[in-house]
């Protein structure tokens, strides 16, 4: 399977520099024969208004942009790569198209020594901005008519052919639908875009389209031309039925790909969700029947990983089998959460925040999962995962990594995921004694009976999954020696949340302590991000109520995203599908780290299994046992969301 790259090289005199020629190459691996296009700069062009040009052109050019440079004798070329960057961080007013399709650039060097690779196409100086641009914008922008599946027929242009594998199943249609449809919505789908839906069942076009148009939703915030747009991205929806371990029938809906490929680039992308027993067979036959074979192919995997070590990397294992690293996208949706996306920018571009990012400020830090319903319709999947596997492993483990990591040299995927695979290798092993496990029992108020986990029958009468569990986490580096990171989850409590809470120590030698009271921890600071729902993020204070007296009350300075913002949040796999289709790698799980990530948790879950330990019954809608309460307190930590704030 091929991807595009594409380098833009400055061919430098080193006298001059950085004045010279550039050319943009895309660039297929393995592939010497393309076309390079060079550009003559005025001469006082600059590469940072080369990349400011770059940037106006909305093709997701990085923040995090790097350049190479090889250099013998007089002459060089300057290479920098660019990975396609979200259109988020491009300035909103432009007057270019945007290309969403861009493709994603790793760092090269060449060393051509001042020579062309192959054809060139000069620009003269005065037109060098307008002509970069027009360039830019032909490599994937689109103008002409929709033939009749919405193609032309230039054979130039590139294809993205998204299948979505288990198009049948409930995050299909609950999810990823969808969130293609929100993207077509807002005009982030590629102009050549065809969505396949793939899975045993038998169902027609228009019953593939029937059932997604159940599911599809306007924002609320701007629903014009709702039904039109519906209608236009139904019928870029197909269905093929196929086994997932059919060569053949890959092969089918390769030939059905190409129809409506019609000879051009074609990107293929895969949305693997399917359970993980047949995620291989899939990979294997899409790989050998239906990738792309002049552009890029990509799969998208869910959870879970595994559910320990082993089988975490006998997957990774066979997956790199039939792919390369960089073409498998394994998903955590919560990294598409606006607020976890949000955390780096608060903290590094705030400078209120990180200088107290640290062990010498903070006292411990809380991340709180809860949904007030049970497992239902999911407790088969459920009962061989548990809380662990299916939240703190993966979800609540990856906030901690962004939330705790040094700051990374750019904003680069790799960059970032370096930082955070840090932060995973310097955890303390968890221990058992810092565990609470729970499961949830049947319940009945105001006359309504809520059922135990095991009433599920698709669960075992004496199972002993965990459906609620805490933990104590430790990050043994210099920033965070010391602090814990407590954790929570679970499922049937009394309400529906996620968030971050980060507790500050006490003021010392507070002036006010007298009219505070003997209870110093109810008057700490705290930070509190609300993922979900109702995003918010805020920060607690003691404050003096307004009067001749002098009492003081814990109030909130408060980012309230409803009264702030009137955009609509999009949901997190519209940004994950739009990344994955970018090849913005920056929020998926690279393997190292999934391997850091299980490595942690593996040898409690064993221990946990092993000594069968039973988990504290929790009554269906309650706030979990009270087990939790007892770790937060061996570790001198008040849980923040059950705090005796009225206003939490
Ligand atoms: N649902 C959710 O909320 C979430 C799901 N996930 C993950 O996403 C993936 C898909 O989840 P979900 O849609 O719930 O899964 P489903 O159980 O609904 O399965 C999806 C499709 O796969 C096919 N399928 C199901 N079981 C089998 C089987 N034993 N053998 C072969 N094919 C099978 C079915 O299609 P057909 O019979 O037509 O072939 C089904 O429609 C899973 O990996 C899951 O862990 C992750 C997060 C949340
Ligand atoms: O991955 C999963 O997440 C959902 C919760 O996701 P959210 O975006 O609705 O908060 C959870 O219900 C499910 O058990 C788990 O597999």
């Amino acid at each position: 399977m091929k991807e595009h790259h594409f380098v833009l090289c400055m061919r430098v005199r080193k006298s001059n520099l950085p004045f010279g020629n550039i050319k943009v190459v895309p660039l297929p691996i393995n592939n010497t024969n393309n076309t390079c296009h060079f550009f003559q700069p005025p001469f006082s062009l600059s590469l940072s208004l080369l990349m400011a040009t770059l940037y106006s052109t909305q093709c997701r050019l990085h923040p995090s942009l790097q350049s190479s440079f090889s250099s013998s004798s007089s002459s060089f070329i300057q290479c920098v790569t660019f990975s396609s960057s979200p259109k988020r961080f491009v300035a909103a007013e432009s007057s270019l198209k945007s290309q969403p399709g861009s493709h994603h650039i790793p760092v090269q060097t060449h060393q051509h020594h001042g020579a062309a690779a192959a054809t060139v196409a000069p620009i003269e100086n005065d037109t060098f901005i307008e002509g970069l641009k027009s360039k830019l914008s032909s490599v994937t922008s689109l103008e002409e008519p929709l033939g009749e599946v919405g193609f032309e027929k230039d054979e130039n242009e590139s294809t993205v052919s998204i299948t979505v594998v288990g198009a049948s199943g409930d995050l299909a249609k609950k999810k990823i639908f969808p969130a293609l449809f929100a993207l077509h919505y807002e005009g982030c789908l590629p102009k050549n875009f065809t969505i396949y839906g793939y899975a045993r069942s038998k169902m027609t076009n228009a019953e593939l389209r029937n059932m997604v148009s159940k599911t599809l939703t306007c924002r609320i915030d701007k629903s014009e031309n709702c039904s039109e747009k519906m209608d236009e991205f139904l019928k870029r929806c197909f269905y093929h039925s196929g086994q997932y371990d059919s060569p053949e029938n890959f092969a089918a809906l390769d030939k059905k790909l190409k129809e409506h490929e019609g000879g051009r680039i074609s990107n293929r992308l895969y949305y693997l969700s399917i359970p993980p027993n047949i995620f291989i067979d899939a990979v294997k036959c899409a790989s050998l029947s239906a990738s792309s074979g002049n552009g890029w192919t990509r799969v998208i995997v869910e959870k879970p990983f595994g559910r320990d070590s082993d089988s975490s990397a006998a997957l990774t294992r066979s997956l790199k089998q039939y792919l390369t690293e960089d073409q498998i996208f394994r998903i955590d949706h919560y990294l598409g959460k606006e607020l976890v996306e949000n955390l780096s920018v608060l903290r590094f571009s705030n400078l209120i925040f990180e200088p107290l990012w640290s062990r010498q400020y903070i006292r411990n830090v809380q991340l709180i999962f809860s949904e007030d319903f049970g497992t239902e319709g999911r407790g088969g999947y459920f009962d061989n995962y548990g809380i662990i596997r299916d939240i703190m492993q993966n979800h609540l483990l990856q906030i901690l990594a962004l939330f705790a990591m040094e700051t990374p040299v750019s904003l680069d995927a790799e960059d970032i995921r370096n930082e955070k695979v840090k932060v995973l290798r310097s955890m303390r092993p968890i221990r058992l004694e810092d565990v609470v496990v729970g499961q949830y029992k049947g319940h009945t108020r105001g006359g309504v009976t809520y059922p135990a986990y095991t009433d599920d029958k698709t669960v075992p009468k004496d199972s002993l999954t965990p459906t609620f569990a805490a933990a104590a986490l430790f990050i043994d580096n210099a920033r965070w020696d010391g602090v814990p990171f407590l954790m929570k989850a679970g499922k049937a409590l009394h309400s529906k949340g996620a968030e971050i809470r980060v507790q500050f120590r006490h003021v010392p030698g507070n002036l006010y302590n007298r009219n505070i009271g003997s209870d110093l921890d109810r008057a700490t600071n705290e930070l509190v991000i609300r993922v979900q729902p109702d995003e918010a993020i805020y920060l607690k204070i003691n404050n003096k109520v307004p009067g001749l007296g002098m009492r003081l009350d814990r109030s909130k300075l408060n980012l309230h995203y409803a009264a702030r913002y009137s955009t609509e949040i999009p949901d997190a796999y519209e940004r994950l599908l739009l990344d994955a289709i970018e090849g913005e790698r920056r929020l998926f799980i690279r393997s190292d780290e999934l391997d850091a990530a299980w490595s942690l948790f593996t040898p409690v879950l064993n221990e946990l299994e092993e000594k069968h330990v039973i988990p504290e019954y929790y009554p269906y809608g309650s706030r979990g046992p009270v087990g939790a309460h007892y770790l937060a307190a061996k570790h001198k930590v008040r849980w923040g969301d059950l705090g005796l704030d009225v206003d939490q």
